[in-house]
């Protein structure tokens, strides 16, 4: 779905603000503090009911304000749909489609899946396994749908299996029953983050090394492998090897395997290249990362994709900046973008005509047009 109206009130320094965008490129221009990522943290929580800046929902609603509502005509096959979410001061998040309440709040991500570049973005190759494994989770959730369902089971399974670790005095037995769920259900969230790789990223990242003009920014891609690391037990696990890490566990007070301790590498030639990039490779590399991905879900369920970009990177050189342009025009994603001036906008139109531009000053935007842009 494509979205072609915004409606966003009292969310951060935006009192209110009612913006028609295009199905291609928006751009939102304006200086520090204006508002630029306040936008682009509106759409990411109409689609994922969360922020991509704090956990405290609470902080989203603008000073003084007991109420936040951020809302978007999406359009599809020439059908329009209302969707809207709402926070209370309470914390009480509330999804509508057409009118009527969606209970489950992922319902918007599945509608409108929603990628996301900042420039924290780019620590991927060196941060936490946490925010690699979020990356390709990202895909599989749009791409498998039984992968949902698995890891929702698997995260219970495994609060449930901690809490009792946590509270100890528990008898192994009881703990041996929940182990067996644990790792049945620890080795499908496995199975499916290796046949992800398997089947859709490392075609995806192929073709798309072969699709693209070669120079040594796109090359990043040439040979590049993506291995799943997972911390599993074998295969054939038994009960004697599961009282084994239970008693290991016990002492720990946390189950200590699994999915959520797994990890991605990016081997060139067979060796970790996350050590030899410099920030403006891992950018680059992150941007080839992204089309990737975008590309996959396109082509898989056939959806379109809301790509958000906040701060399109300044601090590289002309090339890789234009190459990094080219990359998101290339993913066909629809893409809402921030910058501090406006020649973003005059660069991607150079591209493309299918661009709207918008001022941000002090919470307000207001739209401009090409004659301002480009007198
Ligand atoms: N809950 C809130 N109520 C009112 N104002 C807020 C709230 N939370 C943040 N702000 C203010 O909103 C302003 C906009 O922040 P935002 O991060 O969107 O700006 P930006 O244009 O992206 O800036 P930069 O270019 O520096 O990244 C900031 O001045 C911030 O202090």
């Amino acid at each position: 779905m494509l979205i072609s109206q915004l409606k966003i009130f009292g969310f951060r320094n935006i009192e209110t603000a009612s913006i028609t965008t295009d199905k291609r490129v928006n751009v939102f221009y304006g200086k520090n503090g204006s508002g630029k990522t306040s936008i682009l943290e509106s759409l990411f929580f109409l689609s994922r009911a969360k922020s991509f800046r704090t956990s405290k929902k609470g902080e989203l609603l603008k000073d003084g304000c007991s109420l936040l509502a951020v809302s978007a005509d999406l359009e599809q096959q020439s059908k329009t749909h209302k969707l809207g979410i709402g926070l209370e001061g309470n914390g009480t998040s509330k999804l509508k489609l057409d009118g009527e309440v969606v209970t489950k709040l992922s319902q918007a991500s599945i509608l409108f899946p929603t990628q996301l570049i900042t420039p924290e973005s780019f620590d991927v190759f060196w941060s936490s396994p946490k925010a690699r494994r979020s990356f390709f989770d990202f895909g599989l959730f749009h791409v498998e749908h039984e992968f949902q369902n698995d890891w929702i089971a698997y995260n219970k399974t495994l609060k449930q299996t901690n809490a009792l670790l946590r509270r100890g005095g528990v008898n192994q037995r009881e703990l041996l029953f929940w182990y067996r769920g644990l790792v049945d259900l620890a080795q499908k969230i496995d199975d499916f983050r290796e046949l992800f790789l398997d089947k859709h990223f490392s075609k995806a990242i192929s073709g798309l090394a072969l699709e693209l003009e070669s120079n040594e920014r796109t090359d990043l891609l040439k040979n590049l492998v993506i291995r799943y690391k997972k911390k599993a037990l074998e295969q054939e696990v038994s009960d004697e090897m599961l009282l084994k890490q239970i008693d290991k566990d016990i002492r720990y007070k946390q189950v200590g395997f699994g999915p959520n301790r797994a990890d991605y590498l990016f081997l060139k030639d067979g060796e970790d290249m996350s050590s030899r990039l410099s920030r403006g490779q891992a950018k680059m590399l992150f941007y080839l990362l992204v089309v990737a991905m975008v590309n996959i879900i396109k082509q898989t369920t056939k959806k379109n994709i809301l790509l958000l970009v906040d701060d399109l990177p300044s601090e590289v050189d002309q090339q890789t900046r234009q190459t990094m342009l080219e990359m998101l025009l290339h993913s066909q994603a629809q893409i809402f973008v921030t910058g501090i001036e406006n020649n973003i906008a005059r660069e991607f139109m150079n591209y493309t005509d299918s661009v709207n531009v918008f001022h941000v000053e002090h919470g307000t935007v207001r739209q401009e047009s090409m004659e301002q842009i480009c007198p």
